[in-house]
């Protein structure tokens, strides 16, 4: 049963078609396309796609951009689900105060993160950091709560900020400097370092608080980036959410297995 795994960002939406709904599972095609352009996905990335029988997604865009998503769908027989948030689900319990208002793909990244730790029988407490149009920064415990997590500005937004709060720094992008001596880079340096200290402030937070080393997990669009100025180690996961989809479609189909052989044997 092939599934089509989609993350529709805050810029950008990301597809991934999966030979089966299981972790690990082979992936047969992928994409990414702008916002802008995904009223053609049917007739340009998909139209030799083999059809999903299952189409899940996480979406932080808007309603209207999801209307839209969903439209280009509807050449499939499968129906689009979209995770929503829950109390607890996969591996991972949420502790947010309202579980749903948590963005879908921050809960789906974590539960990703989940998976691979309990994959790797390594039950520790893990920092997932996506770094995209906005940064996540989220806490787990060695079991699996949620604790919680940080939003902050993508280093885009920053220093667009910057750019229209101020008269004078109307400049191009600079690089990264321990001491950066010109504007460019004091820029470019800000904001990186922004996010690295972020990282580097929750991990030794949740460190402090479960009394152990936390695992740190790092992807999204600009993860790369973000790389080499990290001072805290991590592993660079690229598919993040999509390991997250997998666990939840894996975990939705088999309920769905199991509901029909138990309706199949009243
Ligand atoms: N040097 C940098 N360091 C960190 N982040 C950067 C850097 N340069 C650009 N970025 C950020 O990367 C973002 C682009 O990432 P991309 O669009 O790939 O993310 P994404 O994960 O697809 O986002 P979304 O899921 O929100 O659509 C920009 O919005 C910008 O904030
Ligand atoms: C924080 C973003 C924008 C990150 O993509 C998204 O997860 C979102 O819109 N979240 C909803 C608010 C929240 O998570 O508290
Ligand atoms: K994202």
């Amino acid at each position: 049963m092939s599934l089509l795994a989609l993350d529709v960002g805050n810029t950008r939406l990301k597809w991934a078609l999966y030979e089966q709904p299981v972790m690990g599972a082979r992936m047969l095609a992928h994409g990414v396309q702008f916002l802008e352009n995904i009223d053609k996905l049917t007739e340009g990335d998909w139209i030799n796609l083999r059809p999903p029988r299952m189409v899940l997604g996480s979406v932080v865009a808007s309603d209207a951009i999801k209307r839209r998503v969903e439209a280009q769908l509807e050449i499939w027989d499968a129906a689009p689900e979209w995770v929503v948030p829950s109390a607890a689900e996969a591996g991972v319990i949420n502790g947010y105060d309202h579980p749903a208002r948590l963005g879908a793909d921050r809960w789906v990244a974590m539960i990703g993160a989940r998976q691979r730790l309990l994959a790797r029988q390594q039950l520790r407490p893990c920092v997932v950091v996506m770094v995209g149009t906005a940064v996540t920064i989220e806490a787990l415990d060695a079991e699996g709560r949620f604790l919680g997590g940080c939003i902050l500005p993508g280093h885009g937004i920053m220093l667009r900020a910057l750019e229209s709060g101020t008269a004078g720094l109307h400049v191009p992008t600079g690089v990264v400097k321990p001491f950066p001596t010109n504007t460019s880079d004091a820029l470019t340096s800000g904001g990186t370092f922004a996010i690295a200290g972020a990282v580097q402030r929750m991990v030794d937070q949740l460190a402090q608080h479960c009394g152990q080393t936390p695992v740190c997990y790092m992807t999204g669009g600009a993860a790369w980036k973000m790389a080499p100025s990290m001072s805290v180690s991590f592993e660079l996961v690229d598919t993040l959410i999509f390991d997250g989809l997998l666990a939840i479609a894996h975990q939705r189909a088999s309920d769905r297995a199991n509901q029909r052989l138990a309706s199949s044997t009243q």
